[in-house]
């Protein structure tokens, strides 16, 4: 089962055609790098293909709709800016995510390792810079080990050493099948993360093969 499959994908925003009749997929253990410039339509693809702004065609995460409740355990998507829950710890973060998903917290524990966050544990996420939030989203996202992660910018705010501790990261999670699809600018990314490329321009989403 294809981790994404997107057929005849269209968004409209304000009556302006963003992304037009996008036909892709995303198979097993693929990382996919969304490449455009700004204002192409990159977060709009990923924000339309799970529901969070109007879209027309089909999308199918492990064969489901992302929108149904099934198909919500298949994902998980990380937004540019980290979308965290202010009055809980980052320990209760990966409790309360692990929980929701049905998986172990370990492999979340072990992201935040990466990232050195462990000694933070019992810290609230306001306390903490924008990178160090950046790189608890990224934790709960990755560590779930889910069919699919979609990636906003996901090194944005990161320094050196995260940015490097992501991409080895993300090419274990691939190596373990995850299907990862990113936008990022640096083109230096493709490389890094031995990527295929999908550009997003005038509408139009082309995918290497
Ligand atoms: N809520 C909205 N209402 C109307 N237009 C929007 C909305 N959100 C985004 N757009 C428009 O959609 C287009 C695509 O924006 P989007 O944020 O998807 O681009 P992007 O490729 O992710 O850009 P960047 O690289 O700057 O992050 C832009 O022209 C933007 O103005």
């Amino acid at each position: 089962m294809l981790p994404l499959k997107v057929r005849d994908f269209s968004v409209k925003l304000q009556n302006r055609v963003i992304i037009e009749h996008a036909d892709f997929e995303v198979k097993k253990g693929e990382i996919v790098h969304l490449i455009g410039h700004n204002g192409a339509g990159k977060s709009t693809l990923l924000r339309g293909m799970i529901g969070l702004v109007p879209s027309k065609g089909e999308v199918r995460v492990s064969g489901e709709n992302p929108r149904s409740i099934e198909g919500r355990k298949n994902f998980v998507y990380v937004p540019d800016e980290p979308a965290l829950y202010e009055d809980l710890t980052l320990q209760e973060h990966v409790h309360y995510v692990a929980a929701l998903y049905e998986k172990p917290e370990q492999p979340i524990l072990d992201w935040l390792e990466r990232f050195h966050l462990t000694e933070r544990l019992k810290d609230f996420p306001s306390t903490h810079s924008r990178g160090m939030r950046q790189k608890l989203s990224l934790s709960l996202a990755l560590g779930l080990n889910l069919p699919l992660t979609l990636l906003d910018e996901p090194y944005n705010a990161l320094d050196q050493a995260a940015q490097e501790a992501l991409s080895h990261g993300i090419r274990d999670a691939a190596q373990q099948g995850t299907g990862v699809l990113l936008s990022a600018h640096q083109t230096a990314t493709t490389e890094i993360l031995q990527a295929q490329v999908a550009r997003v321009q005038d509408g139009v989403v082309s995918r290497s093969l």
